[in-house]
């Protein structure tokens, strides 16, 4: 039997007007529109929204748009032509007009609120209001729906102005912000990382906003400045944009009986969460009951992996709230992450972001979330006591779920079939110790090297390494040994072949971006587009010019730098 499908050329959506009979907005026409919201979507003041899913907003458009860049892995994917990024209807949309887009778009688009917790523990001092009610998108702003190639994708601006969640601030994106979000989330799609994706970047080339940042060269811990940036709107695009957060918001209206209908938006939301990111793994015909217990079966699956895959490139999110967590499963919100350079269990660039969110203790970060997400869906089991013992017993396996993902993880970076305690600990404590440059490391290894010497490239050499560089030395040289004898049923080609599928030789690291938009500021845009180019390519080996820019230890300067090595903020 022929696959015909596959061998069918992709439809070409070469212009706004094609892209405009895909439209499909099924989240507005099947979730509670907030009924205090103004159907003509003239609605940016803060204020309070007690009920409904979404309200309409539309957006403030940035002032005198320019094309910066657009996700040209998605285009392609979508079937998208690469010229309809910069022409004007499309460049107007997407920079937040939609007064004249076709008829069959709406000239409104949506924002939605959303709780918050913490670690695990629910915030309300968030909400200007104390309630919760004034807390969600911002400044995010969905404005279309799509069905493209059988598959529904959301599309939201982030920066697109003021929405009665802004919390009095001015609803906006800056451009350094917004590059760092749109280039993250394409590498880390080529990373094989699960992620929302971008689809567009525009600069405003008059409007700029004020904001805390550090001067240059700064040590200092907190912003010692405030500059002025231009603006810009980042389009990004999922199946959804429902975070965990999300289902709280509902959750908590129910279970404190905030109105009549706080149960349904919560079983409604939840149903909504099914249909867009678990509608290929949940049965349609099941109960609401049945549909839940199996939700958190897949949710608890697709986070534990997320997070695994994460620590396997070296990213950590920095933030990781329950808002910031995304219900589907992926990654959302590249505010204060980083990728780490030298390997560090505690890396956090974000000042803000403590020991709880730090690289290696993600998973920790996970299971809080996933602690909040349980304590959201339950109140749809209440009438069900066999479901709810089958969803205390998934809360449970988070910890076990999540070794076996970060063991099977630590397997592939070393190339082993099981994991090994003992080899897994004396590596950690040698990164560590020397420490390593964590990308450095792993590709080195994974070209499978017969003594240390190629693993040295990767080496920072500090304090504890300077105390005693032969004893170190020759613990690597028994690490590698021991390493070595659990790797010999694999020829060394398939073994370093294998590996340098898992373990990229690029990875996104600050001291690369801030160039990039620090030039993109001054209307350049060479850089980003470069780093654009080599991370959607990061197992790749690229060019001798490119190794040699992109795949070395991180320069001393650039240690302790306020807005590179740490930031108290990021928007
Ligand atoms: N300039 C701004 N104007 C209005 N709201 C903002 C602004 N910056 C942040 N927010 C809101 O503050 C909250 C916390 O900010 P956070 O940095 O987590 O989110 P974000 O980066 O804006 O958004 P997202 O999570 O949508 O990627 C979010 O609800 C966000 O919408
Ligand atoms: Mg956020």
């Amino acid at each position: 039997m022929p696959k015909r499908l596959s061998q069918e050329p992709q439809p070409i959506v070469a212009t706004l007007d094609d892209l405009a009979t895909l439209a499909d907005y099924s989240l507005m026409d099947t979730l509670n529109c907030d009924p205090e919201g103004k159907a003509n979507g003239a609605d940016h003041a803060p204020r309070q929204v007690f009920s409904g899913h979404y309200v309409p907003v539309i957006p403030t458009p940035i002032e005198n748009p320019e094309y910066v860049a657009h996700g040209k892995d998605l285009f392609r994917e979508l079937g998208f032509a690469d010229s309809m990024a910069q022409s004007g209807d499309f460049v107007s949309m997407f920079s937040g007009d939609l007064a004249h887009v076709p008829d069959s778009m709406r000239k409104v688009g949506w924002a939605c609120g959303y709780a918050l917790s913490i670690y695990g523990t629910e915030f309300y001092q968030q909400c200007p209001f104390q309630t919760g009610n004034g807390y969600g998108d911002g400044r995010a702003i969905s404005v279309l729906e799509a069905v493209i190639n059988g598959q529904r994708w959301e599309m939201q601006l982030k920066g697109g102005g003021r929405t009665p969640y802004c919390r009095g601030a001015d609803g906006r994106a800056v451009l350094r912000s917004s590059v760092r979000e749109f280039l993250a989330q394409e590498h880390m799609h080529a990373l094989g990382v699960p992620t929302s994706r971008s689809l567009s970047l525009y600069v405003s080339k008059t409007e700029k906003v004020r904001r805390p940042w550090y001067s240059e060269g700064s040590h200092s811990m907190n912003p010692d400045v405030l500059i002025s940036e231009p603006v810009a709107i980042s389009t990004r695009v999922a199946p959804s944009f429902i975070r965990v957060g999300q289902l709280e918001l509902f959750s908590r209206r129910a279970r404190k009986k905030e109105h009549p209908k706080a149960m349904e938006e919560l079983e409604k939301i939840v149903l909504h969460l099914i249909d867009r990111e678990y509608g290929d793994v949940i049965d349609q015909t099941l109960t609401t009951a049945e549909k839940v217990v199996l939700l958190a079966r897949e949710f608890l699956n697709r986070l534990t992996s997320l997070v695994a895959n994460w620590i396997r490139v070296g990213y950590c999110q920095g933030n990781f709230n329950s808002d910031n967590c995304a219900a589907g499963g992926f990654t959302l919100d590249y505010g204060p992450f980083g990728f780490c350079d030298a390997f560090d269990p505690q890396y956090q660039p974000w000042t803000g972001g403590g020991r709880h969110f730090s690289f290696l203790n993600q998973p920790m970060a996970a299971e809080r979330n996933f602690h909040s997400f349980c304590s959201a869906v339950r109140p749809l089991l209440a009438a069900h006591p066999y479901c709810l013992r089958q969803l205390d017993e998934i809360e449970g396996e988070f910890p076990k779920v999540m070794q076996q993902q970060m063991e099977k993880m630590w397997s592939a970076k070393l190339g082993i079939d099981a994991f090994d305690a003992g080899l897994f600990s004396e590596l950690a404590k040698l990164m560590m110790q020397t420490p390593v440059d964590y990308t450095l490391f792993f590709r080195e290894l994974s070209l499978v090297p017969d003594d240390i010497e190629p693993l040295k490239t990767s080496f920072y050499r500090g304090r504890t390494y300077a105390l005693d560089p032969e004893g170190i030395d020759e613990r690597w040289s028994a690490w590698l040994t021991e390493w070595k004898s659990l790797t010999q049923s694999r020829s060394c080609d398939e073994l370093s072949s294998q590996m340098k599928l898992v373990n990229p030789k690029y990875s996104l690291r600050e001291w690369f971006v801030v160039p990039a938009y620090q030039q993109a500021a001054a209307g350049n845009y060479a850089l980003l587009r470069e780093l654009q180019e080599v991370m959607t390519q990061p197992y790749a080996e690229q060019s001798k010019d490119v190794e040699k820019k992109y795949y070395r230890l991180k320069p001393p300067e650039f240690f302790d730098v306020g807005g590179s090595s740490h930031y108290s903020c990021s928007s």
